[in-house]
């Protein structure tokens, strides 16, 4: 199966997932990146029983909608029953480094509200260890320089992602080399440097259901 077809069988599956789950009229959170299209493009079939999505990006919101699937402000509702959002890489406690479409302030702000989050996957982004895909980290556009000599201090090597400007006006420092052995910590660590809006190690608020694609099908694993 190519990798294309893999996120195909999963996004169907989270669809299933969610007409199974998610009660009639609840809010649904969508992510962003090619697994999520995919998992758009099957949840217009399902779209009458889905009171509303809160879209983790525009690009996502606008998929959404071409789709007649109504988008809401996240301001507006108290609660989302589900989120379902891709990942760049997923370690056995079900943290998880997102952000390579840029994202990762609202997915992690979705994330946040969400009730349950649903990480679909195909089986090339379970690893071991995390830090082989770059970790991403939105900062505001004028402490770039300053947040990128404090990635290196932590043994990262930070690289200014180009032509990249967020949804929420801010750039993105890709930081390869981490071996990321405690994700709970980095995250927390990371944040707290001046400059940083958030970065892509979603630990502390984890997966809670994992689906996940291979040649020999859809397995599901909770936290
Ligand atoms: O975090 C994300 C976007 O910010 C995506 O979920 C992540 O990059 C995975 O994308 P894809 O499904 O295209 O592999």
């Amino acid at each position: 199966m190519t990798q294309d077809e893999l996120k195909q069988a999963v996004a169907r599956a989270a669809r299933d997932y969610v007409a199974d789950r998610l009660p009639v009229g609840a809010i649904l959170g969508v992510g962003t990146g090619s697994t999520a299209n995919f998992f758009i493009d099957e949840i217009a079939a399902i779209k009458d029983r889905i009171g509303g999505t809160i879209a983790s990006s525009e690009a996502t919101a606008k998929r959404l909608e071409g789709h007649g699937i109504r988008v809401l402000d996240l301001n507006g509702i108290d609660a989302i029953g589900i989120y379902v959002d891709g990942a760049d890489e997923i370690d056995a406690s079900m943290a998880m480094v997102k952000g390579g479409g840029g994202a990762l302030t609202r997915e992690k702000i979705v994330a946040a509200v969400a009730k349950t989050f649903v990480c679909i996957c195909d089986a090339s982004k379970r690893v071991p260890v995390m830090g082989r895909f770059p970790l991403p980290v939105e900062v505001i556009p004028m402490a770039s320089a300053y947040v990128s000599r404090e990635l290196e201090k932590l043994g990262g090597k930070p690289k200014l992602r180009e032509g990249m400007v967020t949804d929420n006006g801010n750039l993105i420092l890709d930081v390869h080399g981490l071996s990321i052995t405690d994700p709970v910590g980095l995250e927390a660590h990371i944040n707290q440097i001046v400059g940083v809006v958030t970065n892509g190690l979603f630990a502390q608020r984890g997966a809670d259901v994992l689906l996940l694609a291979a040649a020999d099908g859809v397995q599901t694993y909770t936290r």
